[in-house]
């Protein structure tokens, strides 16, 4: 069955939602599913930006016949090759042998890495400020390198205002037949998912998303629709929007607040963890988000890292190391690039404690632009009472350093 929404007069979603999957690029939790968006125009010419995954071209191709009828399929412009979006190709040019495909020189390269046949068919490669015109619609191209792919570009329709945009302003959940954000209550069940789409996915390219929101500054008042490749359409409020790719792009934190990520075998570090975030709430910080690394995908631990001010590390000392998942916590954020964030140090060994010491190293040469605060709280196996000042004193410094 067909499952189709229209964007605007003649703009169509026919993409598809996926509850199947449950690793987003295999590596990435997705319990909500996620959408893959691909839009039809119907002018003199019929076109469709982009396609979806392999296991959801069979949903497009429903969409598809359902609103071209007798109509062939004209154009296909490719914004962005990863397979997600681009894996349904060569089936199009099987069943529209006359299709004209229109990407950049890099996404046909692509195509032709991963074995797509696409020569012998009409191919046009277009670069930034190009223009195409499909009768009364005339798209420009917007080159988008590193948003997250190379090869991408964004396709920008002056006559009905949509912006298709790649990757970009994304998200993970199932659309489930929503399509706009105001259909959505985005703030409160979609914001952590697109936060954790963009900065695992994005997050190490901000300098390019932040040259890309530059770009669409000089169009922001043409734009009436963002159309990603995830998630939903957006058409209202995309100042709002764009604050937030502003902020995770730049790395600035989105609220004053304190992640606590911790690391703990027996109990005992979890349990300094908790009287911690007690402490900060009995002194008016709330906002305070305890996490076992542990038990937690470290996409949700880079989300929350990318959204609050300071972090509180807390891990035990395992043979002579940091605990391995805390380690890798921090690989993650140094590999997305993450930065201009306050840490404070809880350390905790039984015979020889390293794992400060080896954290605030990590920190001071690995990451950029990063504070860790002087005030460590240390422990030898559990904390005893006589830790309360300290404790206390770690508190203080963290409230102390959200205020300045
Ligand atoms: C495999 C293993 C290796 C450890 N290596 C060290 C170590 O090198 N130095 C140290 O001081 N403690 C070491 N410990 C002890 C723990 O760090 C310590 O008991 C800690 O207090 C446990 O805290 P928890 O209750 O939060 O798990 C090790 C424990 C285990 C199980």
């Amino acid at each position: 069955m067909y499952c189709v929404r229209e964007v605007t007069k003649d703009l169509y979603w026919v993409g598809a939602n996926d509850h199947r999957t449950t690793l987003f690029e295999n590596i990435h939790p997705i319990p909500r599913g996620v959408s893959y968006n691909a839009y039809l125009l119907l002018d003199e010419q019929s076109v469709l930006f982009d396609t979806v995954d392999w296991s959801a071209c069979r949903q497009l191709l429903e969409n598809l016949e359902h609103l071209l009828g007798e109509r062939a399929l004209d154009c296909l412009v490719i914004n962005h090759m990863e397979p997600d979006h681009g894996a349904s190709i060569e089936e199009l040019l099987r069943r529209y042998p006359n299709l004209k495909l229109i990407a950049t020189e890099k996404a046909f390269m692509l195509m032709r890495q991963f074995g797509f046949h696409v020569d012998g068919h009409e191919l046009v490669e277009v670069k930034e400020g190009d223009t195409c015109t499909f009768g009364g619609h005339t798209v420009t191209f917007i080159a988008a390198p590193m948003v997250h792919w190379p090869e991408a570009m964004l396709t920008f329709d002056r006559a009905n205002g949509a912006l298709f945009s790649a990757d970009a302003f994304g998200s993970f959940i199932a659309l489930d037949g929503k399509l706009f954000n105001d259909e959505v209550a985005f703030d409160r069940d979609w914001l952590d998912e697109a936060r954790r789409y963009f900065t695992n996915i994005v997050g190490k390219y901000g300098p390019h998303v932040q040259k890309l929101l530059g770009k669409a500054a000089g169009i922001l008042d043409q734009i009436k629709f963002v159309c990603p490749l995830h998630g939903p359409v957006w058409r209202s409020d995309l100042g709002y929007l764009i604050d937030k790719y502003d902020k995770w792009s730049r790395y600035a934190p989105e609220e004053q607040g304190v992640m606590i990520a911790y690391a703990s075998m027996y109990g005992n570090t979890e349990a300094a963890a908790q009287a911690l975030a007690a402490r900060l709430c009995e002194k008016g910080c709330t906002k305070v988000a305890v996490y076992d690394v542990s038990n937690t995908h470290v996409s949700y631990l880079i989300s929350e890292a990318f959204k609050y001010s300071h972090i509180v590390l807390a891990s035990v000392t395992y043979n002579l190391g940091i605990y391995p998942v805390m380690h890798n916590f921090l690989a993650d954020m140094k590999a997305l690039n993450l930065q201009n964030r306050t840490f404070a140090l809880v350390e905790n060994g039984s015979w020889a404690c390293k794992s400060g010491d080896l954290m605030q190293k990590f920190i001071d040469e690995e990451m950029k632009n990063m504070t860790v605060l002087n005030e460590r709280l240390s422990m030898a196996s559990s904390l005893h009472a006589d830790k309360a000042v300290e404790l206390d004193t770690l508190a203080d410094a963290i409230m102390d350093s959200m205020r300045t």
